[in-house]
């Protein structure tokens, strides 16, 4: 199997402080012209202090690396896999700048981003497009789509909701009732909005509803009940007077209060254990349901899931064949599709709405 075009892989992501002298500076690069008000970065600091003033993502993406590195040499493909960032060292930029000095000129690009959206998707690409014309177009970046809405991930996210069920269900028993909370991160609503190739239903929030929806059909069938699920938000940032994405998990889990005996979180909008699960998800919420008298299990994430590094190297495979022109882009998500932009003419036959 071969990669060509691409002769090297970059796992291109957010990127993090290791040390507290970088955490202000790692968060003024991430929200530079976006308006988020010096309290809410001071006030995220103490998030990154209170694990050592160092972000968890440069060691989760480093073993991430090394997993995706073994499944291409598994698959016979043999080619550099190195990291790029987009808030910290190593930026996209000084990566691209070693890459095109070891003589690389075609590079596909793995974004850590599951979903789509300005903030997870386009941006990279900006970015993605900065670096390359810092080094004269050198290097070009191919960037590997938004992958949430594929089987694999979905089998991934399911097995750890399944497990976190599980694990809650022996504490509190068979009867007790019991909430599954999908949590990712929120958006302002105007990127919620913008978010996708255009159709309604490409929104970010709807790309979270089909998985979420899927997620808890296999969860379902393994567990023998059928989960309440929900989907909520985490880390909403920026100024108060600009709508982002609700309900807050906290805020959810606050309502839950008397009527439920416990709650499962799925972060299922981050891939590994990000400072957002690691903070507003086993600190937080945790906190919010001790205050609130709610059992809680948080569900891992898929990061070290076999099949979802297995679905990361089948999407750079694809992206290499696509290159080649030996076949063609895949297909925007399913509900995309019915949905387009611009509506066709309608079939006859289609039904209106009761
Ligand atoms: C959709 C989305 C993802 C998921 C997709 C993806 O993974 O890319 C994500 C991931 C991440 N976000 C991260 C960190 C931060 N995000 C911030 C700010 C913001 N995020 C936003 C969105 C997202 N963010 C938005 C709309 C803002 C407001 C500023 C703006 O409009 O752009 C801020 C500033 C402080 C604050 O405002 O909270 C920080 C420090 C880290 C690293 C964590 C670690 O260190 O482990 C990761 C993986
Ligand atoms: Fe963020």
């Amino acid at each position: 199997m071969s990669l060509a075009p691409y002769t090297a892989v970059m796992l291109a992501s957010y990127g993090g402080p290791d040390r507290s002298e970088d955490v202000l500076p790692f968060m003024r690069n991430a929200t530079v012209g976006r308006g988020i008000p010096d309290e809410r970065l001071v006030e995220v600091s103490q998030h990154y202090e209170l694990f050592g003033g160092r972000s968890p993502i440069n060691e989760l993406n480093a073993a991430l690396l090394e997993r995706v590195a073994g499944e291409l040499t598994r698959r016979g493909i043999d080619v550099p896999v190195v990291i790029g960032n987009r808030n910290w060292h190593p930026f996209f930029a000084e990566t691209a700048a070693r890459l095109a000095d070891d003589g690389h000129e075609r590079v596909a690009a793995l974004a850590t981003s599951a979903y789509s959206s300005y903030s997870s998707c386009r941006q990279y690409r900006e970015d993605l497009d900065l670096a390359e014309s810092g080094i004269d177009g050198r290097v070009r970046f191919d960037k590997v789509g938004a992958f949430a809405e594929s089987p694999k991930f979905v089998r991934a996210q399911a097995r750890a909701v399944v497990a976190a069920w599980r694990e809650l269900r022996s504490r509190v028993g068979a009867d007790a009732p019991l909430r599954l909370l999908f949590v990712t991160h929120s958006i302002p609503l105007a990127m919620n909005a913008a978010s996708g190739p255009g159709a309604p239903d490409a929104r970010y929030d709807a790309q979270h509803l089909r998985v979420a929806a899927a997620v808890a059909d296999l969860a379902t069938q393994e567990l023998g009940e059928a989960p309440a699920w929900e989907l909520t938000y985490c880390s909403r940032s920026g100024s108060p007077h600009v709508p982002w994405l609700e309900p807050d998990v906290n805020d959810r889990m606050a309502e839950f209060a008397g009527s439920v005996a416990g709650v499962v979180t799925a972060p299922i909008g981050f891939i590994s254990d990000h400072m957002e699960v690691l903070y507003d998800l086993d600190t937080q919420a945790r906190q919010t349901a001790a205050d609130e008298g709610l059992a809680y299990q948080r569900a891992a994430t898929v990061d070290s899931d076999p099949e979802f590094v297995e679905l990361l190297v089948d999407r750079l495979v694809e992206l290499a064949s696509v290159a080649r022109g030996e076949a063609t882009p895949p297909a925007p998500p399913a509900a995309a599709q019915a949905a387009p932009a611009v509506s066709p003419a309608r079939p006859t036959t289609e039904k209106s709405p009761p």
